[in-house]
């Protein structure tokens, strides 16, 4: 029998609460004008704060060496998501830095020269893709790309992250993504990806990096918008996973990562996306969950029984066997999707889908957790309070935010102002939640390299 294996101490959880609640104690006995202020996005504070960050990366270069394409995706997506320009020389500055990182035999590398990585190839290949334009979309050689992600699967099914490296979840979201995204995914890529994803789901429910360790948020996204992505979703165990992913909002408002951990901000994105996903897969939502209106603000985040309704569904008995049709797309046997299909289409198709699910979660709680509890005095976005500011906290906090906001809002269709805590002017862009690009950046991301249309393989074009 597995058990979790995390632990946080009594007084460690303590000193959070204290910290929490001290901060909703003070907000609950101030007038409404005094509350909606402290409810205030720092737009300006979080923009220069990142906008001297980009400025500033060459001097943070030693420290951060083989992370540079996150620094520029946790920052460019960040400003992209409040809706902030860069202008014309930083953004050529960017372009012209990921085009060093790139490595001639496909993928980026952590800095210019570095071995090629699954995970820095993500973060370069999004950050390419919200700066936008021909010069910065053009420069992905997707061709050698594809031919990276080819040297990186496994016979298993998975993907390691870089020659010799390790196996895990992590490798295969960043793969099937990226390769989603450039419209270059076909069967030789997703071949057994499902069958690894599915041995890493746990007793818990929720999805571990790698078979028989323990379920935690970061790989509960990847593997759940993983199996969006391969069509396979259904093969999961849907209502355990639900189950596992509602007990991590804690009464602190945020998320934790696992059971039994303490609340921090970057899984507003990890569990709260999560939640975004699970919300336009249809065997899910037409079960049809009542749960209570949520659009009203409290504090009351008491859990209620959401689950039991959708027992059966994701049951699929017949497994996740798949062959190929004669018009080169694949047929997925015992789940609720149209045939055949068209990986390169998924996510764009998720997207375009009406939601008509209220959130499995306390949306507007987890609002308040992340303007209250993680917005730096003087800008950028933390873990929890006590904590220092950085950008991978800024990046996911915002991504949890914008999640937030737009969750009961269908692509097209504006936001309601209920749907926001604090002053509508909070409002960020809305992102594509398979991939985490801010909205208008993917579609445009969509259209390059649909129109540059790649033929699988070896044809891939450039
Ligand atoms: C796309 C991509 C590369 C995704 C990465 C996903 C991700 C965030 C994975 C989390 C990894 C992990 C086990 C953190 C636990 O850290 P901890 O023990 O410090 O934190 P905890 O106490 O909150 O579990
Ligand atoms: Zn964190």
């Amino acid at each position: 029998m597995e058990f979790p294996v995390a632990t946080k101490t009594q007084h460690e959880q303590w000193t959070v609460e204290n910290l929490v609640f001290r901060k909703y104690n003070l907000f609950e006995d101030l007038p409404h004008h005094a509350q909606t202020l402290m409810l205030e996005l720092r737009r300006d504070e979080h923009i220069e704060y990142l906008m001297r960050g980009l400025r500033g990366l060459p001097a943070s270069f030693s420290v951060l060496d083989a992370n540079r394409p996150w620094m520029c995706y946790w920052i460019l997506h960040s400003l992209a998501l409040l809706g902030e320009l860069v202008d014309d020389e930083l953004e050529n500055n960017t372009i012209d830095f990921l085009s060093r990182c790139q490595d001639p035999n496909g993928g980026y590398g952590g800095g210019p020269g570095q071995m090629p990585h699954l995970a820095t190839t993500y973060a370069a290949v999004n950050s390419l893709i919200t700066l936008g334009g021909h010069k910065a979309l053009s420069s992905i050689n997707r061709r050698e790309l594809y031919t990276f992600l080819r040297r990186m699967k496994q016979p298993s099914g998975g993907f390691r992250m870089h020659d010799a490296g390790e196996i895990d979840v992590r490798a295969c979201y960043t793969a099937i993504s990226v390769a989603s995204v450039l419209n270059i995914l076909d069967h030789e890529l997703v071949d057994n990806v499902g069958s690894y994803i599915l041995s890493c789901q746990t007793y818990e429910g929720g999805i571990s990096g790698e078979p028989g360790s323990e379920a935690h948020g970061g790989y509960t996204f990847c593997g759940l918008a993983t199996m969006i992505l391969i069509n396979e979703v259904n093969c999961l165990d849907l209502p355990r996973l639900i189950d596992w992913l509602v007990f991590r909002q804690g009464k602190e408002c945020g998320f934790q990562g696992r059971t039994n951990k303490l609340v921090d901000g970057c899984y507003s994105f990890w569990q709260g996306g999560a939640f975004a996903l699970l919300q336009r897969i249809p065997s899910v939502s037409e079960e049809q969950i009542v749960l209570p209106d949520v659009g009203h603000c409290t504090l009351d985040t008491s859990h209620t029984s959401t689950t039991s309704r959708i027992s059966e569904v994701g049951n699929s008995s017949e497994g996740t066997s798949s062959q190929v049709d004669d018009t080169g797309g694949f047929r997925q046997e015992g789940l609720k999707v149209p045939f055949p299909v068209n990986y390169n289409d998924i996510g764009y198709d998720f997207i375009n889908r009406s939601v008509e699910m209220k959130p499995l979660f306390h949306a507007i709680a987890l609002q308040r957790y992340i303007l209250l509890c993680t917005q730096a005095e003087n800008g950028g976005l933390i873990d929890k309070p006590g904590k220092s500011r950085d950008f991978y906290h800024t990046c996911y906090c915002l991504s949890g935010l914008s999640i937030c906001q737009h969750i009961c809002s269908d692509a097209d269709s504006p936001v309601l102002p209920r749907a926001v805590s604090g002053p509508y002017s909070n409002l960020l862009e809305p992102i594509h939640p398979l991939f985490n690009v801010v909205l208008d950046q993917y579609h445009e991301a969509r259209e390059f390299f649909t129109t540059h249309r790649a033929p699988f393989n070896s044809e891939v074009l450039h």
